[in-house]
């Protein structure tokens, strides 16, 4: 295995049914999901508490992927940026190596409804992800810190996402499960080798 979707916030402990970061470690699972959308919204995760799980596991020696997103709410709204940039700040308020920080842009409309979203939505939110990063946080990690899109991505789409210039990988869920998980590593290797 080499991912988990969550780990608890601090040194393990009386917290039945959590699992901790050292756990992680110790089964040499390198990668942990904090701050998916489905733990924001469902458990209460709020931006502080999943900036404390990532640096928390950051100091544990795992690498995170870190998710951020809008809700079709507050994107009709015309909110999505000062959302995303106030979830990736509740980060950057506590992280201060960036090296093994990979920050997932999911909007939460897309996950797992088929409704992904256009190249352009994503690399606009991407830019604008990584503008934020050079102007609150330095401009080498903005220039190196991976920004990946997930929501629906599948064998169809993902090229033409893969080819926009802030758009830097996937995190898949539905396809992953499916032959053409091939054509979407591909597609998410092919800036890698450029
Ligand atoms: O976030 C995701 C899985 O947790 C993305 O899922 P889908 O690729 O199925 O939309």
């Amino acid at each position: 295995m080499s991912d988990i979707k969550n780990c608890w916030v601090k040194k393990g402990g009386a917290f039945t049914g959590e699992v901790s970061a050292e756990m992680l470690v110790n089964l040499d699972i390198p990668w942990v999901i904090l701050g998916h959308s489905e733990r924001r919204a469902l458990l209460n995760e709020t931006n502080e508490f999943v900036g404390d799980k990532v640096a928390y596991a950051l100091a544990q020696g795992l690498k995170v992927i870190a998710c951020v997103g809008e809700t079709l709410e507050q994107r009709e709204a015309g909110s999505t940026m000062d959302v995303v940039a106030a979830q990736t700040k509740a980060i950057a308020d506590r992280v201060s190596n960036w090296s093994n920080v990979v920050i997932a842009y999911e909007p939460v409309w897309a996950i797992g409804t088929g409704k992904v979203a256009s190249p352009a939505q994503a690399q606009e939110v991407h830019d604008e992800l990584r503008k934020w990063l050079a102007k609150n946080v330095s401009a080498d990690v903005a220039a190196t810190t991976r920004i990946i899109y997930g929501g629906s991505v599948n064998g169809g789409n993902c090229k033409e996402l893969g080819g926009q210039a802030d758009v830097d990988g996937f995190l898949v869920g539905g396809a992953s499960l499916k032959p053409e998980f091939i054509d979407i590593i591909k597609a998410a290797e092919v800036k890698k080798s450029a």
